[in-house]
């Protein structure tokens, strides 16, 4: 048998809410629109940009026609602002050396837009852990639809996915895939009522688990 871990990025391995937000306020005030705090930002994290943009626009009661140019315009901010590797979560970093150390493939399943989520990467120096990345448009569907975990098979027999939010348990349970649940991310649901196989809050954690639920 042979495993692909796959693993979110926005509340698993980085908390890059306080990038997201930067960006989504830079496009905002270029438009003259009213800004979101950055906990309202953080509820609306998991299901990738264009959905979090709608829920901005409806949030501050701006029509959805201005959704295009928000986009552009946040992408803009997001991909030239750099990511500060300090955003990696404490311990993350020595839980991805590790399980790669052990020979397992990584992989990256992201809402995340592509190119913000390889930006990440390069910006963190989490780059050169994974084998493969899928961003929110790499594929036809993104999470909670399963296709992107198993996309991110790409020849393994097995995949456990790493996630933090509901979007994550909703995508694991829909692929039939067993999902440990990093705890200290964007959930804003109780753990008890996320479907998990297991769950952590402490990154030392994973590779014990990871060798019990393989
Ligand atoms: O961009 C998002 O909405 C979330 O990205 P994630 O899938 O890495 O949590
Ligand atoms: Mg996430």
């Amino acid at each position: 048998m042979s495993l692909t871990i796959a693993f979110d990025l926005d509340g698993t391995l980085i908390d890059s809410v306080g990038h997201i937000h930067h960006g989504v306020s830079q496009a905002l005030s270029e438009m003259g629109l009213p800004t979101v705090s950055r906990a309202d930002t953080q509820g609306f994290v998991g299901r990738g940009l264009p959905i979090l943009l709608q829920q901005v626009l409806d949030h501050i009661g701006a029509p959805q026609a201005h959704h295009a140019e928000l986009s552009r315009r946040t992408m803009f901010h997001y991909v030239g602002t750099p990511s500060d590797p300090a955003s990696v979560y404490p311990g993350a970093r020595d839980a991805l050396t590790d399980l790669k150390a052990q020979g397992f493939r990584l992989t990256l399943c992201t809402n995340k837009p592509i190119e913000a989520s390889r930006a990440c990467l390069r910006d963190t120096g989490l780059d050169k852990f994974f084998d493969i990345v899928i961003g929110g448009d790499s594929l036809p569907t993104r999470k909670p639809d399963p296709e992107m975990l198993f996309a991110a098979l790409d020849g393994a027999t097995q995949v456990l996915y790493v996630g933090d939010s509901e979007t994550d348990a909703e995508t694991a349970q829909r692929g039939q895939v067993p999902f440990l649940l990093y705890t200290e991310g964007y959930r804003t649901t109780p753990v008890e009522a996320l479907p998990h196989t297991a769950r952590f809050s402490d990154f030392a954690d994973l590779p014990g688990l990871v060798q019990i639920h393989m």
